[in-house]
């Protein structure tokens, strides 16, 4: 299980997070909803050693992962897509995973990894000698998911995957997400698109101005009057 436990975390004088606690266990989806600057963003840095919190842990069972420098963690089992990507535009497809495939946990398996990525994202396998820069926005989120996968996570972490993609391109990236779900993978999902998050999750947090103020089910969320108001946009039920 992967644990945050109480974190806060300071930028200067500003409390990004304060007292934030969430669980992600083995094989679940979860999503943590927030609007801007609720600190989503920091919440994942934070768990990708980018950024140091003022107190708190971060737990990978027994384990923390405060004590251990950013390269190590994706050795641990999380792989982190962040918000701008993370991924070598100036390079091919192939090339991208390639370099996903770098931390000691993935080098064994890296053909066969390729083989499963590839059948999740078909049209990455049409396009693997293709250079990134020229792909479309919804097809190089693909290849940042997909090199994140080639490290063999237990773990995945997605900042706002569906940030600036057309509707039917942000369909076709939910039903990789639910493709990957169902291999057995963990998934903690930052998204705006609240309604396809609900959906694919098991579980969710809100979160604002760095504190948790609700959680439960998906369809808990999905009725509960706050999300309906900050969120979806209506008072209805979904
Ligand atoms: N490096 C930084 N230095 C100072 N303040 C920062 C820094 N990074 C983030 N913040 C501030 O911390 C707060 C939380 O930011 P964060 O990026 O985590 O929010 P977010 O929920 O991910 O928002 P968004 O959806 O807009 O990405 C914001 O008020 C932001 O301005």
């Amino acid at each position: 299980m992967l644990e945050i436990k109480n974190l806060t975390l300071r930028y200067g004088h500003h409390l990004a997070l304060e007292d934030v606690s969430l669980t992600v266990a083995q094989g679940e989806t979860v999503v943590l909803l927030g609007a801007n600057g609720a600190g989503k963003s920091s919440l994942l840095k934070s768990v990708g050693r980018l950024v140091q919190p003022a107190g708190g842990d971060i737990l990978l069972g027994d384990a923390s992962l405060l004590p251990l420098p950013a390269h190590e963690i994706v050795n641990r089992g999380i792989a982190i897509v962040p918000e701008n990507r993370g991924i070598f535009r100036a390079m091919t497809v192939e090339e991208n995973l390639r370099l996903g495939a770098n931390p000691a946990r993935a080098r064994t398996n890296e053909a066969l990894m390729r083989g499963e990525i590839f059948a999740l994202f078909p049209r990455l396998a049409e396009r693997r000698q293709q250079l990134v820069r020229t792909m479309s926005g919804g097809e190089q989120q693909m290849v940042a998911i997909a090199r994140a996968l080639m490290s063999r996570p237990d773990y995945l972490l997605l900042d706002e995957p569906s940030l600036g993609l057309a509707p039917i391109v942000t369909q076709e990236l939910f039903a990789a997400l639910d493709r990957i779900r169902q291999t057995g993978l963990a998934m903690l999902i930052v998204e705006q698109n609240v309604k396809a998050t609900l959906t694919l999750a098991n579980r969710g947090y809100v979160l604002e101005a760095g504190r948790i103020i609700g959680s439960g089910t998906s369809e808990q969320l999905a009725t509960d009057p706050l999300v309906q108001k900050a969120f979806l946009g209506s008072a209805e039920t979904v």
